[in-house]
């Protein structure tokens, strides 16, 4: 489309803006280039990175946009609240839109706080200048600490020049009532009204009243206005301190879709959901000491938060009772996966392993998924045995890998520093390889003989203790360990000797649970005991 309007402008009026020299280059070069989605952002900056630019940032980034930023003023601010504000004089946010918007095919602008009218104007010119595909306008005025971002001196020049340019206008219930000369905004009903007099009144083709702070108010209910049909928007509401720039985020994922090519309506519902789903996905994090923390864009934070009591590497006391699935013993008792993960872990399993051998991909990811939902909620790490790719795919914490799986370098290679991974090791000289190549732990075995394992040779206590005085690592004893030979191994009393994986010894029993509510005691109360008599 871009290319087909250079080639009309070529030819037509030869009045090339830098903006599409670009242009000119791919198609006389016949290069075939591609374009991402771009957002410019017209905003302020946050210090503390939970709204404004950064929140723009953040969210265009998310949702596989470009974002440019045309900074209007740089602020002080945390948790707690707007402690500064630092206005960017209106001829230099002149100079960066000229920058961006000569050059850099924007689709669509969205403004934040815009702190005075010669910024508001100076925004007006550029883009009477520079037309871009969609104009998104958040009017921030006021944050939702109670800080003045931009006065009501600004608001004639919102009204009278960027809403009648807008294509939606995204006002909280505050904004609404202050374009609105400071009418009460209490209620849905209220909310219709208001986006209607600002549709009619103002010019902006579609309104969002936004309901994140609708008092008494169980959804999150925003109203939108396309100037013929209301639509009520609602989504649960998240209950989290962590709701800071939820606006600007809304707004920056409304442009986004906008610039991937998304009609109105469908992108605003497409934003209201991603703000949903990040608040939730954030709603336990902790950043700063005040009332309204910010949230993780990216949806990360949570995956990688364990217990918080534990530290998210690798703690080798999480070895002490590890348990390994097994499909056959499952389908015997009739069980799934995913429960018999649940009930070793409320059992007492401190790690667990998902050794899956005769099932089909997909069905090996959704389980893993299911487990790791199980595990995550009790702080329990979960490995997935030699299939790197299912750990990358569902974000497991970390692989387990045989001498003959995967190389431990290369898993490494793959998976990251922060992923745990550990290797079966029969032998001293095993043990130090799997130290020089970047495990985190060895599993020694089999200790005694098993079913579990077919050919497996048994190292027997002997062999387990040699591997254990050579092992740089911490190590996890494993075969055929149970309630009656569990001690004898624990009794070793070696420094490095962590604990003991099971199989059978759980799966292969009426209750999970309370086998591993055994174990667990066990190998707590025998540890504890060697270690005294160590002392
Ligand atoms: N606790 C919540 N749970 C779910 N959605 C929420 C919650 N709080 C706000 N929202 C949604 O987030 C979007 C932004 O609304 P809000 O009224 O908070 O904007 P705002 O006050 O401009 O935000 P901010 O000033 O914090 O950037 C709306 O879609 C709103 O419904
Ligand atoms: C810079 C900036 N823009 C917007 C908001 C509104 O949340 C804020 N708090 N700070
Ligand atoms: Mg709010």
């Amino acid at each position: 489309m871009q290319v087909f309007m250079l080639g009309f402008q070529l030819s037509g009026v030869l009045n090339l803006k830098a903006v599409h020299e670009t242009n000119v280059y791919a198609v006389t070069t016949g290069c075939s280039k591609q374009r991402l989605p771009h957002v410019l952002t017209v905003a302020g900056s946050d210090s503390g990175a939970g709204a404004g630019i950064q929140a723009d940032l953040k969210a265009c980034a998310a949702r596989g946009v470009y974002c440019s930023t045309v900074v209007t003023a740089v602020t002080a601010q945390n948790t707690v609240g707007v402690q500064g504000v630092n206005i960017v004089p209106e001829r230099f946010v002149s100079e960066q839109l000229q920058s961006v918007l000569s050059d850099m095919n924007v689709d669509v602008v969205k403004t934040g706080m815009l702190p005075t009218v010669g910024i508001v104007k100076a925004l007006y010119d550029r883009l009477k200048q520079y037309p871009v595909q969609a104009l998104v306008v958040d009017p921030v005025m006021v944050s939702t600490s109670g800080d003045v971002l931009a006065g009501p001196s600004v608001l004639d020049t919102f009204r009278d020049q960027l809403l009648p340019m807008a294509d939606i206008a995204t006002p909280n219930l505050k904004e609404a009532s202050a374009l609105l000369g400071g009418i009460r905004l209490q209620t849905v009903s209220d909310m219709r009204s208001a986006a209607k007099s600002i549709h009619n009144n103002m010019g902006p083709r579609n309104v969002l009243i936004k309901g994140g702070d609708l008092p008494a108010s169980s959804d999150a209910v925003d109203i939108f206005f396309d100037g013929v049909e209301f639509y009520e928007l609602r989504s649960s509401r998240i209950q989290t301190r962590n709701s800071h720039g939820t606006g600007c985020t809304l707004a920056s994922c409304i442009a986004a879709e906008l610039a991937k090519g998304s009609q109105m309506l469908p992108a605003v519902r497409v934003a209201k959901h991603y703000v949903e789903t990040a608040l939730d996905y954030s709603k336990d994090i902790l950043i700063g000491n005040g009332l309204q923390g910010p949230f993780d864009h990216l949806c990360k934070l949570k995956r990688n938060i364990r217990n918080s009591s534990k530290p998210q590497r690798f703690d080798p006391d999480d070895l002490l009772l590890y348990a390994v699935t097994d499909s056959r013993m499952n389908n015997k008792w009739g069980r799934s996966i995913t429960d018999s993960v649940r009930a070793a872990i409320e059992g007492g399993a401190t790690i667990v392993q998902l050794r899956e051998k005769d099932i089909e991909t997909s069905n090996f990811l959704e389980a893993a998924k299911k487990s790791l939902e199980v595990c995550r909620s009790h702080g329990v790490p979960l490995l997935i045995n030699d299939r790197i790719d299912i750990a990358l795919a569902c974000d497991a914490d970390g692989v387990h890998v045989g001498q003959s799986d995967m190389p431990v370098h290369v898993a490494r290679s793959l998976l990251g520093p922060e992923k745990i991974i550990g290797v079966s090791c029969k032998t001293p000289e095993q043990a130090h390889q799997a130290w020089v190549n970047g495990a985190d732990y060895i599993g020694s075995g089999g200790v005694y003989s098993t079913n579990t394992k077919a050919n497996n040779i048994t190292i027997g206590l002997d062999g387990l203790k040699t591997v254990c005085l050579a092992s740089k690592l911490p190590v996890v004893a494993i075969g055929g360990i149970g309630p009656s030979n569990v001690r004898a191994v624990m009794e070793l009393g070696l420094e490095n000797l962590k604990g003991v994986a099971v199989v059978s010894a759980l799966f292969d029993r009426e209750c999970i649970a309370s086998e591993a509510q055994n174990l667990h005691t066990l190998v707590s109360e025998t540890m504890k005991a060697t270690s005294v008599f160590h002392d």
